[in-house]
Formats: C-alpha cells, structure tokens, sequence
C-alpha cells in the first residue's frame, strides 16, 4: 500500500527549546492513524512539519511521496485540515468563510458545503465573533471537508463539540474514509482513538514511545488484579512481590492494582493469606494508554 505520511528522525527545536526529536512514522494510504499524547508532548509540532508550515531543524516529513516543506502548496491542495483552535477573522460571516476557504482551493464546494452545514446544524449568516466554540469549531470542519481532500490532518477536532455533534462528525469521517481517504487523528480522548482508529502512535517528551495497530496495543500481559478481604494484608503481599505493582487502589470493596509480571508468583503469594475473592481481568485500552502517558518506555 502506498505512503501517505512518512517522517524520519524528524526533528524541530525552537531555538534551544525540544518541539520533537527523531520522529518515524508511516501513515499507509486508506488508514485512520492516532496520534496521542499529552500536553507539550509534539503533536502540533508534528502536524505542523507534515503541512510543510514549519522547516524541521533535521530529519525528513513527506506527504504523498513529496518533501513537505518544498511542495507544500501542492500538498495543502489534497489536505483537510482542522487546527486545534478554531479561529478566523472577525467580522467575517460563516458563509463568507467557508467560500473563501473554498477559493483557496480553487474549486466550487459550494454542494458539498451546504449539505455539511446542514448535518452539522451551522447557521452560515453568523459572524465568527457571534459564534461558540463548538460552532466556531463546526466552521472549521466544512472548511477540512467540503474539498474532499484525499488526507484528513486533524488536531483535536472534537473539544467543544457537545456529544451529538461529536457523533455527526465522526459519522462524516467515517463516510469520508469509505470513500478513499486517509485519515490522521490528533487527539486527547482516548476512546477516540480506540474506536475508530486502526493504528496508532503516542508520543511523549517529543519522542514516539509506541506505535503499533490498535488491537496489538490493546493486547498486553498487564492484568488488573481485584482482591476482596484483603485490606489488611496488601501491604505483606506487596512487599513480598519481586515485580512493582502501579495504580494500587484501596476501598472497603477491597484492593485493586495493574500487575504486569510472573502471574504464579502473585497467585502462590496470594495464596499465603485468607481472603475473600479474587478476579483477574484484562485492563482496558485506556489504561494501557495512560500507563503509556505517565511510564512511556521508549520503543
Ligand atoms: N513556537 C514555539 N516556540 C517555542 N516552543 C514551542 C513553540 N511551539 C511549541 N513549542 C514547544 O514545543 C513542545 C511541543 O509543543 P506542541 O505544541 O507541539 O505540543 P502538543 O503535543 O501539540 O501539545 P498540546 O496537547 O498541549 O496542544 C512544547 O514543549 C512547546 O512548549
């Protein structure tokens, strides 16, 4: 399958300040890729070297086969792209916006528009400063669409859309995707990424940690570890366990904690003191995206 995204150590330092170091990642042709991480970590960066806006300090960014700092006109022309922060120029009316975002692209999207105004529920006589942000954020997504664009750049595209708007748009992404295109998600929410996406990257401290499909993500040897009647003893069964537990939680239901390492070793400990119940269960994706968050070993 073809290439749509492919970075090499990509690197930007702001003058001495870290924006990413030693990026790698290939977004195949027809994928919906997520990008996660927190705060800081060089998700904007990132997306930014891709559109060709900023000029890495090393490395490489191309995007259909095409340098992309020197051929960014070309690229931008088959992106839709929706920034983090919804702004436009004041005094500006919704339909105004959306007609000039379409002249740069030098095309009559005017079908296309109307039909996601419609779906979206984007009054397009307001002006931009009349607008909230989930509807200054709707403006920007008929800008990223009406083109139909071959790749999706979206960086955090749902904050300030209430839940059913959050469901319209992603029904819209998701009859995009069908259609061809190739979809690259920033995003926080982490449920997000694990809907819809089939691959995803995590980046922390402007480095990737991991990437890898979402159901090989999903698929790890960390078990969360439930015990009832087992207030008084965990701190004996902790001390006597060789691999360190992480999110220990203590309740009058019992304890429970994620435990990555020899599971016998933990039963045979366990087994030395009277307790109620145990439950071993798998944890979910967004654990395991957390203890990326806050752990993040480096591939
Ligand atoms: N124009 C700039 N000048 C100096 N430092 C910058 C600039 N833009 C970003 N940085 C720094 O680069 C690092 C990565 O920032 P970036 O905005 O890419 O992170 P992010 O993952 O998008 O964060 P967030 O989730 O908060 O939007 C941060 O440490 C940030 O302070």
């Amino acid at each position: 399958m073809a290439k749509c995204i492919e970075t090499a150590n990509l690197t930007k330092f702001y003058g001495k300040a870290r924006g990413i170091t030693d990026i790698n990642l290939t977004v195949e042709e027809g994928e919906i890729f997520g990008f996660i991480g927190p705060n800081g970590a060089g998700k904007s960066t990132t997306i930014r070297s891709l559109l060709g806006l900023i000029t890495p300090t090393s490395g490489m960014a191309r995007v259909f086969d095409m340098e992309a700092r020197s051929n960014r006109t070309k690229i931008l022309n088959d992106i839709g792209y929706m920034p983090s922060e919804a702004m436009f120029y004041n005094g500006m009316r919704v339909a105004e916006i959306i007609k000039y975002s379409a002249d740069l692209h030098k095309m009559d999207c005017s079908s296309e528009a109307n039909i996601l105004c419609d779906r979206l529920k984007l009054d397009v006589k307001k002006k931009v400063e009349e607008l909230s942000l989930g509807n200054r954020k709707k403006v920007s997504i008929v800008c990223a669409m009406q083109h139909n664009p071959k790749l999706y750049i979206l960086d955090e595209p749902t904050s300030g859309l209430d839940p059913l708007m959050q469901k319209e748009f992603f029904a819209l992404l998701e009859e995009k995707h069908t259609s061809g295109a190739t979809i690259f998600l920033s995003s926080h929410v982490l449920s997000e990424i694990q809907h819809y996406c089939t691959k995803a990257a995590i980046i922390r401290e402007g480095k990737i940690i991991v990437c890898d499909t979402v159901e090989a993500l999903s698929k790890t040897n960390t078990r969360r570890i439930h015990i009832t009647g087992a207030e008084k003893v965990y701190p004996n069964i902790i001390e006597q366990l060789s691999s360190p537990l992480e999110d220990l939680q203590t309740s009058n239901r019992g304890i429970e904690f994620l435990y990555t390492g020899d599971i016998n070793e933990l039963l045979h400990i366990i087994s030395q003191f009277t307790i109620q119940d145990i439950r071993i269960t798998e944890p979910d994706l967004e654990e395991i995206f957390m203890h990326y968050y806050v752990n993040g070993e480096e591939q």
